[in-house]
């Protein structure tokens, strides 16, 4: 497959200058340098859950796949609704869930039905059993007033008609889908590949979990990070550790990933440190560009390919780490994974403080929503916005989007929330 190079790319788009990106600009690059991977494989419905449907799924049959009632009651026909007087009706038989019932109502019939039964030849209303009085002599009084014709049945292929796409390709499978296909008598469906996602994480200073503490030196948490928010998107994860400073052990662990995986996630060592091992080594061996990104935080990235693997190198900082990933590098799998495009939820809430903010970069601080006393939702920040706070991340339930242009927030006015429920 031939690819566009990050030279081709930026020539395409307008302004675009690697030192100061706004994050619309980001967006609209990585758009251009990914595509969705080839390859598919037919999975169970149960083993189908947060998989990329590969094709259309058109419904072989209608669902349901007969005019049915949605009460217990009595079947009639609602042409006889004319009148203001109550209906006065002979109980001709009783049709079952499962079987259709075998006889035929004549005029002034009605026919007791369960839930879910085929409705009788003939009869399209079904007035429900608590509303239906019964007399002593057996027949039963529809009250007038109280029911449409064609109330409380459900037609045939109302949910799913045979022969229309009932699911499209690039959904995402969740539970109500699962469900959806087994209601089309389907076990098996052909969904895309799992995208393969090596990383590691870079850095001297950084310990593996298993050594003991030593001065300077931090644990490694970004691998971790990403590995659940990799996992929560359905991909594969080949985890390759932490990396030292030493070229001979990054060219390792970049090539092992390029043959490896569809797409490639560092961090550390993008920024302009002295340490220079990682950006060196990307730019050896492979086609990469190193941003400034006018965004907080999450300033320096560098993206780009080795091999035929996209290059995700995201900056070293914990909470950076996440914002980056959500703000670009998710959509980016997804669209990998081939996914239909789907914007990323932003709720509006109400400000419960200040907020100070530049106009031209974009921030995401993090906040926690919750329901003000008069019912509409409120966010308020976590308190230490550093990008190495982690903690501040578990407390938070969302990001506050700030936008490019926008400037100061005060109390009580709208932002806009990234909630993480669903994604991440
Ligand atoms: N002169 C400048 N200095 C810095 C700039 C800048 O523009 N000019 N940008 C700052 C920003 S913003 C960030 S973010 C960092 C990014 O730097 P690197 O990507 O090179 O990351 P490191 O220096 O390796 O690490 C930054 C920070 O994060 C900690 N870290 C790294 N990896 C891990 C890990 N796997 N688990 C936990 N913590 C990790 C590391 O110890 C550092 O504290 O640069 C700023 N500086
Ligand atoms: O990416 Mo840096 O964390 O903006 O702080």
């Amino acid at each position: 497959m031939s690819h566009k190079t990050i030279a081709e790319i930026a020539a395409q788009l307008q302004g675009y200058d690697p030192q100061a990106l706004s994050a619309d600009a980001v967006g609209a690059f990585l758009a251009q340098l990914v595509a969705p991977v080839a390859g598919t494989e037919s999975v169970g419905v149960f083993g189908a859950l947060g998989r990329v449907l590969a094709a259309d799924l058109v419904s072989p049959i209608s669902v349901p796949p007969h005019d049915n009632s949605a009460m217990d009651g009595y079947a009639f026909d609602g042409a006889l609704l004319a009148g203001d007087a109550p209906l006065q009706l002979e109980v001709a038989g009783t049709a079952l869930a499962g079987k259709a019932w075998p006889g035929s109502a004549g005029p002034g019939q009605c026919v007791k039905i369960m839930t879910g039964a085929i409705m009788p030849a003939g009869l399209d209303t079904v007035v429900p059993q608590e509303f239906a009085k019964v007399a002593d002599d057996g027949r039963i009084a529809v009250p007038a007033g109280l029911l449409k014709r064609g109330d409380n049945r459900r037609l045939k292929g109302e949910d799913l008609m045979q022969g229309h796409p009932a699911l499209l390709a690039g959904e995402r499978l969740g539970p109500a889908a699962l469900g959806l296909v087994a209601s089309l008598g389907i076990a098996q469906v052909q969904v895309r590949r799992r995208l393969k996602v090596a990383y590691f994480s870079t850095g001297d200073e950084i310990l593996s979990l298993g050594e003991p503490p030593r001065e300077g030196a931090v644990y490694d948490s970004n691998r971790y990070t990403v590995h659940g928010l990799l996992t929560r998107l359905g991909c594969e994860v080949i985890d390759l550790g932490v990396v030292r400073d030493q070229p001979d052990l990054l060219e390792a662990a970049f090539r092992d990933a390029a043959t490896r995986a569809d797409a490639i996630i560092t961090s550390g060592g993008v920024s302009v440190g002295e340490a220079d091992f990682t950006k060196a080594m990307m730019k050896k061996l492979g086609d990469v560009a190193f941003w400034r990104i006018a965004m907080r935080p999450g300033r320096p990235m560098a993206v780009g390919r080795i091999g035929s693997s996209v290059l995700f190198g995201l900056p070293g900082n914990p909470v950076a780490v996440m914002v980056t990933f959500l703000a670009f590098v998710r959509p980016a799998l997804l669209r990998m994974m081939g996914a239909r495009a789907s914007e990323s939820f932003l709720l509006k809430a109400h400000s419960a403080e200040t907020m100070r903010k530049k106009p031209g970069r974009t921030e995401y601080q993090r906040g926690i929503v919750s329901r003000a006393a008069d019912g509409t939702l409120q966010v308020r920040t976590t308190g230490n916005q550093g990008s190495g706070v982690l903690s501040s991340m578990v407390q938070a339930n969302g990001l506050i989007v700030l936008h490019h242009a926008q400037g100061d927030v005060a109390p009580g006015d709208e932002v806009d929330v990234m909630m993480f429920d669903g994604a991440i």
